[in-house]
């Protein structure tokens, strides 16, 4: 049985306060985009988890479909399986790969099994795996607040434009992107800004990750100058970096931005 877990995005994300359990509240937008690992379950004598496709830095052990499963099997008799993941979403990117990935490793063992978990029920064990995981249960437009695991639905739709995402070649640790930063509330609410003309977004929606993230890695601030020099209505670096996302009216192709970096086309 097999599943695929899309990357997100985030449209303008805020971090408001640093919370008395160390975690932090943020606002933002999680957007789901069309670039996608592949998660497999088999019946096997052992439970393990292959990985292909784009390296996964640590242990496989440690593997967020690895835990997702553990989790589930410490509520429920599961018999082992083989978790096969093929990997294309870029690791560390702040597009939520793993957190995806487990989310649908959650999925996949409620309906193999027939666990009858409800999407509230599922939501809850991803929670436990990480703030973002939650959101990919259910994989629709939010407005994402508290740790960005609480969700209220939003009508953005981005399906008339096209979507490019770029990779530079770094790697952003979350925590310590969260560690660079000072909170504060803004003035208006991603909730509210986002319902603005999509050409304004460029004024109005901000990711909070930037300025610490650009001041150490000034490549990243780079790509998101050469997308706004291409033609961008709007581009923001996704989650804690390192990759950008540009929405653009028409079909682009961009060959400068090519060069040392990924560059995903029409997600
Ligand atoms: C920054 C965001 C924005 O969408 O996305 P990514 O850049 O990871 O994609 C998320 O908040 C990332 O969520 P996620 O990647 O699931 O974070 P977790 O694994 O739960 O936490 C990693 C570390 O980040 C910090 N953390 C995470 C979430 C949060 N609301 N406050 C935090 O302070 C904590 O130090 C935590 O130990
Ligand atoms: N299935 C997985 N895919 C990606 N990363 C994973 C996975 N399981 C565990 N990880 C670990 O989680 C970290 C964050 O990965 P990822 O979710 O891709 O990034 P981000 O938090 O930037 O969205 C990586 O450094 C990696 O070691």
């Amino acid at each position: 049985m097999l599943a695929f877990a899309n990357a997100k995005i985030n449209l303008g994300l805020n971090v408001t306060r640093k919370r008395p359990d160390g975690y932090h509240d943020i606002e933002t937008v999680f957007y789901p985009v069309k670039l996608n690992d592949v998660v497999e379950i088999t019946d096997s004598e052992n439970t393990i988890c292959l990985v292909k496709g784009i390296d996964v830095p640590g242990d496989t052990r440690d593997n967020l479909c690895l835990k997702a499963f553990n989790l589930l099997k410490k509520d429920f008799d599961l018999p082992a399986q083989q978790i096969t993941l093929l990997k294309n979403i870029p690791v560390g990117a702040g597009l939520g790969g793993g957190s995806s990935d487990a989310a649908q490793l959650i999925r996949l063992v409620n309906d193999k099994f027939k666990l009858g978990l409800s999407v509230v029920k599922m939501q809850n064990y991803a929670r436990e795996l990480g703030a973002d995981c939650a959101f990919f249960i259910e994989n629709r437009p939010v407005y994402a607040f508290g740790k960005g695991d609480e969700f209220q639905p939003i009508a953005i739709d981005l399906s008339n434009y096209y979507v490019v995402l770029v990779k530079p070649p770094v790697h952003v640790s979350t925590a310590a992107a969260y560690a660079g930063i000072k909170p504060v509330i803004p003035s208006r609410s991603v909730k509210d800004l986002i319902h603005l003309p999509l050409k304004t977004w460029k004024q109005h929606l901000e990711n909070d990750f930037e300025s610490t993230v650009f001041s150490k890695y000034p490549e990243i601030e780079l790509v998101k100058k050469k997308l706004y020099q291409s033609g961008a209505l709007f581009a923001l670096m996704s989650g804690s970096g390192a990759s950008v996302f540009a929405i653009f009216e028409h079909e682009v192709s961009l060959p400068e931005l090519e060069n040392g970096n990924k560059v995903f086309y029409n997600i």
